[in-house]
């Protein structure tokens, strides 16, 4: 995969409370190794750069730089945050941890609109997928005013700015490609059904 032609950093947010884990999910083993590296891969198949936002030591062993949330309990907007804050370059692809199926072919096609929007995210059904999206570096004074204002739902927060939005059908294979692991059910499924695919 060819990466971007101008500079592109990866933010992966894994902070958060993994609440219905029960365990930090970035790190939990998925398929024989670490989610958050499969993300990792995705997003080094198309950036120059990559950084984790994470409250957590853990996440030090994996060779990246670690950033802390500069606005704590803030959610994924805070993390968004602390992410374009600490980056050096103008493109920036954000994504969740717990998103082990997003494939750096959607990550290409979202960055083709970089040039003309501040955001690009996907969606499917008309939801937006906000924690897979690129995100430039001059929205974040407008996000930081948005996080002020205790401001906390992405779909809202993407509506401020010029936006672009890749519409996937729900019946579409793609779609799945968004499907989070949020529970230790949803690990165990989705291990084995991955593994079986192979
Ligand atoms: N850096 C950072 N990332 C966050 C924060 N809250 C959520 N995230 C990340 O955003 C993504 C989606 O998070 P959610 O699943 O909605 O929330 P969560 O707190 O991780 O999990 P639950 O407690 O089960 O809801 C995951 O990649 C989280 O790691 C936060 O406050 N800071």
């Amino acid at each position: 995969m060819a990466k971007a032609s101008k500079p592109v950093t990866g933010i992966i947010l894994a902070g958060g409370k993994s609440s219905r884990m029960g365990f930090d999910k970035g790190m939990a083993a998925f398929n024989g190794r670490a989610m958050v590296t499969w993300v990792i891969d995705t997003l080094q198949a198309v950036c120059t750069h990559s950084m984790i936002i994470s409250n957590t030591d853990a996440y030090h062993q994996l060779g990246l730089p670690v950033y802390a949330d500069i606005y704590t309990d803030s959610g994924p907007l805070g993390g968004i945050y602390t992410g374009l804050k600490y980056s050096t370059t103008e493109y920036n692809l954000i994504m969740a941890c717990d998103m082990p199926y997003v494939k750096p072919e959607l990550l290409v096609q979202l960055l083709a609109f970089a040039d003309d929007y501040s955001i690009v995210v996907p969606s499917v059904n008309g939801q937006f997928e906000p924690l897979c999206g690129f995100y430039h570096k001059s929205t974040l004074p407008k996000m930081e005013e948005l996080l002020q204002q205790n401001t906390r739902k992405m779909q809202h927060v993407i509506r401020q700015f010029p936006y672009k939005e890749i519409q996937i059908e729900g019946s579409s294979p793609d779609s799945q490609m968004f499907a989070n692991i949020n529970t230790p059910e949803q690990l165990l499924q989705n291990q084995i059904s991955t593994q079986s695919k192979q």
